[in-house]
């Protein structure tokens, strides 16, 4: 006798009508589900209780609650070295932080006190084009709210855009264009969470007006006037240098310099009601110039511009901290 299930689905024609039948009821079935609102990944990476906890530990474990937060740029890590009275944490120790597997990436934190005022440093940071999610990029921002930062610095490299900078420049940034959220993705996409800010965020006055002018008398009081300037900036979503095509489009648009970090922490400090001072220290000089932005050695690479970076971060928290 034949066995009918087995000897069926060997003929062609039974498994066809087989498969035919098997999706007839799964669409139906589907029809009768009814509709869910597909809540992005970014907002449920990580809940309010999961940036509590990575706070929490944080704050256990350095005892001290920090007013100021900076997000070190690659090239610029060497600014942990002014924090008195260091507290080194780990990201892989505090639950559920993002790690970065770049290789020479400090993925550290440091806690300490800064001319008198209690910091928090970033030392390293966590990109998009390492394959993390922006909501992974952004969480350390919404855990340095919750340790009590007022105030959170952000800096990193970049390419100039604007053919009038130079190699060595220190751009303020006192707006930026948000190639990501003008494609659709953003670390605010999804449900949100009001302890931290509402669905939709102004950004208006993103880059603190106030701090912006601190900081560019600080940088002049300083006798750095010759290379600082404040301009617009853009983050690149790949690891890929812009190629000379689109540092013309970037140039269009209005972007003075271009990074690959920056933009998407910025949204979220400022949703979450954080003052930003941001700048950018301009690495690799664009537009037709015969120069490969990969090759450039950010280990050996303006240590003097780096030692300006960091003393203007650390006369600007002076100065806030003292009211100046
Ligand atoms: O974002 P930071 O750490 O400044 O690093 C910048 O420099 C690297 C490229 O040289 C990119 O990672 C870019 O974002
Ligand atoms: O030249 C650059 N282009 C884009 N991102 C960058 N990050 C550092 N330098 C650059």
């Amino acid at each position: 006798m034949k066995c009918q299930q087995c000897c069926a689905s060997k003929s062609p024609l039974a498994r066809r009508l087989q498969l035919k039948k098997q999706k007839e009821a799964e669409e139906a079935e589907a029809k009768a589900r009814p509709k869910q609102i597909v809540v992005t990944p970014q907002s449920l990476l990580y809940n309010y209780d999961d940036v509590s906890a990575m706070a929490e530990y944080i704050l256990r474990t350095c005892r001290i609650r920090p007013k100021f937060g900076v997000v070190c740029s690659t090239v610029l890590s060497s600014m942990v070295n002014m924090i008195e009275n260091p507290v080194d944490i780990p990201f892989r120790d505090i639950p559920q932080f993002p790690v970065s597997p770049v290789d020479g990436h400090d993925n550290k934190l440091v806690v300490g006190t800064l001319m008198g005022a209690t910091v928090i440093a970033m030392q390293g940071r966590i990109h998009a084009y390492e394959g993390f999610e922006l909501a992974s990029c952004t969480v350390p921002v919404h855990v340095m709210k919750l340790c009590g930062v007022k105030y959170v610095f952000f800096t990193s490299a970049a390419g100039a855009v604007n053919p009038g900078y130079a190699v060595g420049d220190i751009m303020l940034i006192k707006d930026h264009i948000n190639l990501f959220g003008m494609m659709g993705s953003s670390p605010l996409i999804g449900r949100h969470d009001s302890r931290f800010g509402g669905p939709c965020v102004s950004m208006v006055n993103a880059y603190d007006n106030y701090l912006l002018e601190r900081g560019m008398e600080i940088g002049k009081s300083l006798g750095y006037q010759e290379c600082l300037r404040t301009g617009v900036f853009a983050c690149l979503g790949s690891p890929s240098y812009e190629t000379e095509a689109e540092q013309k489009i970037l140039s269009l648009l209005g972007v003075d310099a271009v990074g690959m970090s920056l933009v998407h922490e910025v949204i979220v400090a400022h949703h979450c009601g954080l003052r930003v001072f941001s700048f950018v220290l301009i690495t690799v000089s664009g537009f037709g110039e015969d120069e490969d932005p990969a090759v450039v050695n950010p280990e050996s690479f303006l240590r003097q511009q780096q030692y300006a970076c960091n003393e203007l971060i650390a006369r600007l928290i002076y100065d806030i901290q003292n009211d100046l």
